[in-house]
């Protein structure tokens, strides 16, 4: 047996009774990605010009089709992409707190895509203990932002472990003054027994628009409704999510294939999105030397050179050096000013802050989403954009 499963085996058998945070659980150096979390929000907008035409769109029911369109195509970057690239899910570097990530969406080279202009990401990590990444997206020529942050919280079984998302996004397209919720959808790793974790998506998640119009997302993997792995359902709706009324339109298939959308009315069907088509799209952060220590690639440099070796003495030695420097910056807080987030603000879920999430959030009623089932998020990150254009470090 090579000494990769032995491992595995033993670290299986180690998570069937942990109870901490499985962010920090110690794996093996196979399962360890050279990626930070702060990284992930970058999946939010690997399709630019698809977010972009949500604000280009002049027909409020056509847009929450947009919208929706838009929230599959994140799906895949998010949940598939270290399967696909990788050979399974791999545990991301949990980042350090107020560790940034941030860069800017370009068209690839020779890729004849119309100037859509520049597509903007800002992550940081604000809370380290639970883990929360929030993030901004924004693109000033269109006029369309969203902002947003999540959570996790693991549960473990002896076959999988259920992952549970704290925290929503917000779109907000400056045009028509219209905002959208969204909702987090549930996952859970599989395939850990076959030594060949990746995510499948569990539940329902919605998008909520302050238009009326609202949609109601439910996931699957294989051997459920459709019994293929990634599978989806979504209905569009103009009432609230709580009223039963029949849909505007149905949408089926699979977030790392293909799917298609049904007018209720008509009954006309069509091909709704198909998540290969290529992303014409390449993610851009600035070269090392121009990123400030605190940025992930430049932070993380020693220990993900390290993971790429496979080498795990080297791995934990480089790890602790960013652990007790993090350990310093603590006590010192503890001494003087507490830590703040250079670009976020925490804020009270139930206050109403302009952004409309009160609003929005209490017209998705009691539906189990994780904006409101079990406790609300104890509070909500926001972006402060000022903190972003006045301050020194850029995308
Ligand atoms: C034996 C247990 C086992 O299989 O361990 C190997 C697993 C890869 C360990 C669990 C890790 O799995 C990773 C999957 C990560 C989520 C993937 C996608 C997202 C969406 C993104 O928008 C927010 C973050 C989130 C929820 C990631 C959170 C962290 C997850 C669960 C990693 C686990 C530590």
């Amino acid at each position: 047996m090579s000494n990769n499963v032995a491992s595995w085996g033993s670290f299986i058998k180690s998570i069937a009774s942990y109870s901490g945070d499985l962010a920090s659980m110690t794996a093996p150096p196979f399962i360890l990605s050279p990626v930070s979390l702060t990284e992930y929000p970058q999946f939010w907008a690997e399709h630019p010009d698809i977010f972009v035409a949500i604000a280009e769109e002049a027909d409020p029911e056509k847009r929450i089709l947009l919208v929706t369109k838009w929230f599959i195509t994140t799906l895949r970057g998010q949940y598939a992409s270290r399967n696909e690239q990788l050979g399974s899910e791999k545990k991301p570097l949990n980042p350090f707190l107020g560790e940034i990530f941030m860069g800017k969406y370009q068209p690839a080279a020779g890729t004849p895509t119309r100037d859509i202009g520049e597509t903007i990401l800002v992550s940081e990590q604000v809370s380290h203990h639970p883990p929360i990444t929030a993030y901004s997206i924004f693109n000033d020529k269109a006029g369309i932002e969203l902002q947003g942050f999540s959570g996790f919280k693991a549960s473990f079984s002896a076959a999988s472990i259920g992952v549970k998302q704290v925290g929503h996004a917000l779109v907000y397209i400056k045009e028509y003054d219209e905002h959208y919720l969204i909702t987090l959808p549930v996952l859970h790793i599989e395939g850990i027994l076959s030594f060949a974790p990746y995510v499948e998506l569990e539940g329902h998640s919605f998008i909520q628009s302050t238009s009326g119009y609202s949609a109601d997302l439910s996931y699957s993997g294989k051997g459920y409704f459709s019994g293929k792995k990634n599978s989806f359902k979504a209905t569009i709706s103009k009432s609230a999510i709580k009223q039963e009324g029949k849909p505007l339109y149905s949408i089926k298939g699979q977030w790392t294939g293909t799917s298609m959308v049904k007018n209720e009315a008509t009954g006309k069907e069509e091909l709704f999105y198909d998540s290969k088509s290529t992303p014409q799209y390449t993610f851009s952060v600035k070269p090392l030397e121009e990123q400030h220590e605190y940025e992930s690639r430049k932070a993380w440099l020693k220990v993900s050179e390290a993971i790429k070796l496979g080498d795990y003495d080297l791995i934990s030695k480089e790890k602790s050096k960013i652990e007790n420097a993090q350990r310093d910056l603590r006590k010192a807080e503890e001494a003087g000013k507490p830590w703040q987030s250079r670009f976020f603000v925490a804020c009270d879920p139930r206050v109403n802050n302009g952004d409309k999430y009160v609003e929005l959030s209490t017209s998705l009623g009691n539906k189990p989403n994780s904006c409101t089932n079990g406790a609300p998020s104890q509070q909500n990150w926001r972006f402060v954009r000022e903190k972003y254009d006045k301050g020194e470090i850029k995308a």
